[in-house]
């Protein structure tokens, strides 16, 4: 499914993602998928803003196994999870913005509802600023692993679409390509600049 474009496109990616200051001092990872068995990760403890195709590392997304004996990303199982459960998700960027780390602190629920915003509809499938788009957060935890079975349990009955936030950590979302990916991010990032002036200004 993912040919070299893709992955052309997700280094280009990366690069408006470091220029943007949204995956500081190393943070951040970003994958293609390949086909239905393998994806393209970042390599582990990079610079993401400075990032060429040969610091991409093939994953299998059943267990993953990175043939290469490199190491791919520390948070590998969570953007293979996303391929599993989301067949249309060709490519998943995390990173540790202000906002997505600041909000997901502030908002103590399950989930931020997105709502009232014209660029709600930056996110595919949205048509109008009158529906609540909820963004899932998750309470971090170094254990991938363990993390990656919560959010799979939570998306059984609460379905992901665009992102999750990981508390105090930052935003992974996807899309159908990189270029829908790209859209995403910057939509809900926005959208979280948003929210964290409102909730500033409107604070009685
Ligand atoms: C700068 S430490 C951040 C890491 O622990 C992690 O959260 C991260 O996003 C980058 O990890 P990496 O293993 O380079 O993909
Ligand atoms: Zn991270």
């Amino acid at each position: 499914m993912t040919d070299n474009l893709q992955l052309q496109q997700l280094v280009a990616a990366c690069h408006w993602i470091g220029a943007k200051g949204w995956a500081p001092a190393t943070g951040g990872n970003m994958s293609v998928r390949q086909d239905a068995d393998w994806c393209w990760l970042s390599e582990s403890g990079k610079d993401k803003g400075s990032l060429t195709t040969a610091d991409f590392l093939q994953v299998s997304i059943a267990d993953n196994h990175a043939p290469s004996g490199r190491k791919p990303s520390a948070e590998t199982g969570l953007h293979t999870l996303i391929y599993r459960l989301y067949p249309d998700a060709n490519a998943v960027l995390h990173v540790h913005t202000v906002n997505a780390t600041v909000l997901s602190r502030v908002e103590k629920s399950p989930a931020l509802l997105l709502n009232g915003f014209e660029m709600q509809k930056s996110l595919s499938g949205q048509t109008t600023h009158l529906d609540t788009v909820p963004v899932a957060i998750f309470d971090n935890d170094q254990d991938i692993d363990a993390l990656a079975t919560r959010i799979a349990d939570y998306a059984q009955t609460h379905p992901l679409r665009y992102g999750f936030l990981l508390r105090g950590h930052g935003l992974t979302c996807w899309g159908r390509d990189v270029a829908e990916a790209r859209h995403h991010l910057e939509g809900l990032e926005f959208l979280f600049e948003c929210e964290m002036q409102r909730r500033l200004l409107e604070k009685p």
